[in-house]
């Protein structure tokens, strides 16, 4: 069964739940381990499938499409909301899909104004550098990395230096320290501690390098890079082809209403940008992006998938690949284990508790939570939370929270046990 896209499809808006042949499946898909095959198989029992396809670049989430009403509902009423043994135990998330009215329309409608410097997009603690290194340099960072070996993702190339980045869990595997940063980014990272928007006092250390290589078109979920696995400053040189980035940020109240089980809760929706601010910045070739304070912890960054761009008034083809160099430090947290489906407990709401997004695929384009029900409560989409905060609330954990856009908040016990196997490692191994 293939993967075509499914631009014809969308994900239902909050209080949508009309029935219809198409099911939108999240935590399911190649990027969780779940072939378009065994989905296939799985969901063939209810009916006759006529495609499968990817929901989104997530990997986690599928449109399966049935011919008739009928064994779509099926499917609901036996998968939704349980662990399904043919399919790696994943906790399916289903709801009904809808068609898209014009594909061509939401495209234009959802398109932001682009600036080319970032002090245009007012949001505090993001930096542009342009020609941050020469036209030389650029081409032989690119022969460097071009000469090792690739990682596949679906739909891009990736390198890791220092510590490997886990797509599953977003984390750094700090297990497995993959050595210094190599000596042919040595002259970036001395010139990245000189920035010029960095205050003397604050220490760089870099020592995480991911390379990402974006061939034309494709671009990357919005996502705040998390909060526990790097510290606050993150620099990301673009080489080869421009991008665009865009950055959200979600309005105080606007995603998380209440923690209360089973009250509604907004939903993110792609469709729907009332609750989110939106800017947008040209990144071109050899340009060097800071993101620290508010840019790196409250806004998702995000990259359009368009293989043409407008930047004002013109038209940017991305004609070539693109090739980002992304500079982080780790913070030393890894939190591995967390999302074992049947550890999820429904919440008490009398924890301190520390969320962690992507929840490996759940229906969730949520970041990283943390919340307190009785002390505190953050939604790190509309507040502020500098890093050792986040890095005192996992010192103090004692649950953790998964928060999805859905009416659920799933709450389980760190304390290392067959039901509820979380633990909390340490860099250095406290
Ligand atoms: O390609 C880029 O510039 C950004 C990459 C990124 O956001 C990430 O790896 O988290
Ligand atoms: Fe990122």
């Amino acid at each position: 069964m293939g993967a075509p896209s499914s631009s014809r499809f969308r994900r239902p808006k909050a209080g949508e739940d009309e029935r219809s042949p198409n099911l939108f499946v999240a935590n399911c898909g190649p990027a969780v381990g779940v072939s378009y095959e065994a989905i296939g198989s799985v969901f063939s029992a209810f009916g006759d499938v006529k495609g499968i396809y990817a929901a989104d670049d997530s990997g986690a989430r599928v449109i399966v499409s049935y011919f008739d009403e009928g064994s779509a509902q099926a499917a609901f009423n036996s998968l939704h909301s349980r662990p399904c043994p043919d399919l790696a135990n994943r906790f399916l998330h289903i709801r009904y899909s809808v068609l898209e009215d014009s594909p061509a329309t939401r495209h234009i409608t959802s398109s932001v104004p682009v600036s080319l410097v970032a002090s245009e997009l007012n949001i505090p603690g993001l930096f542009l550098l342009h020609d941050f290194v020469s036209a030389k340099e650029a081409e032989e960072l690119l022969a460097a990395v071009d000469s090792r070996p690739w990682n596949n993702l679906s739909k891009r190339r990736v390198q890791h230096y220092g510590y490997e980045f886990c797509y599953d869990i977003r984390n750094v595997n700090t297990k497995q320290c993959l050595g210094e940063l190599p000596s042919f980014v040595s002259s970036i990272v001395e010139r990245v501690s000189s920035f010029p928007n960095l205050d003397d006092s604050t220490s760089v250390a870099l020592d995480q390098l991911t390379v990402n290589e974006y061939p034309p078109g494709v671009g990357l979920s919005p996502h705040i890079d998390t909060h526990s696995a790097f510290e606050g400053l993150i620099f990301s040189l673009s080489l080869a082809g421009p991008c665009i980035m865009e950055f959200r940020r979600y309005l105080e109240g606007s995603w998380l209403l209440n923690s209360t089980p089973g009250m509604n809760m907004a939903v993110e929706n792609p469709d729907d940008y009332s609750s989110v601010l939106r800017r947008a910045i040209y990144l071109p070739p050899r340009s060097m992006l800071l993101l620290s304070g508010e840019a790196r912890y409250a806004w998702n960054h995000y990259i359009p998938h368009h293989k043409i761009d407008m930047v004002n008034d013109t038209v940017i083809r991305r004609a070539s690949r693109r090739v980002s160099f992304t500079f982080r430090k780790g913070a030393g947290f890894l939190i591995r284990n967390y999302t074992t489906e049947h550890s999820m407990t429904w919440c008490k709401n009398d924890q301190i508790a520390v969320g962690v997004g992507y929840a490996q695929g759940l229906e969730t384009d949520v970041q990283e939570v943390v919340l307190s029900s009785k002390v505190r409560k953050y939604d790190l989409r509309s507040n502020d939370v500098t890093a050792n905060e986040t890095r005192d609330f996992y010192r103090t954990l004692d649950h953790v929270v998964l928060s999805t856009p859905s009416e659920t908040i799933h709450f389980m016990s760190p304390t290392p046990s067959p039901e509820c196997p979380v633990t909390v490692d340490t860099l250095d191994g406290r």
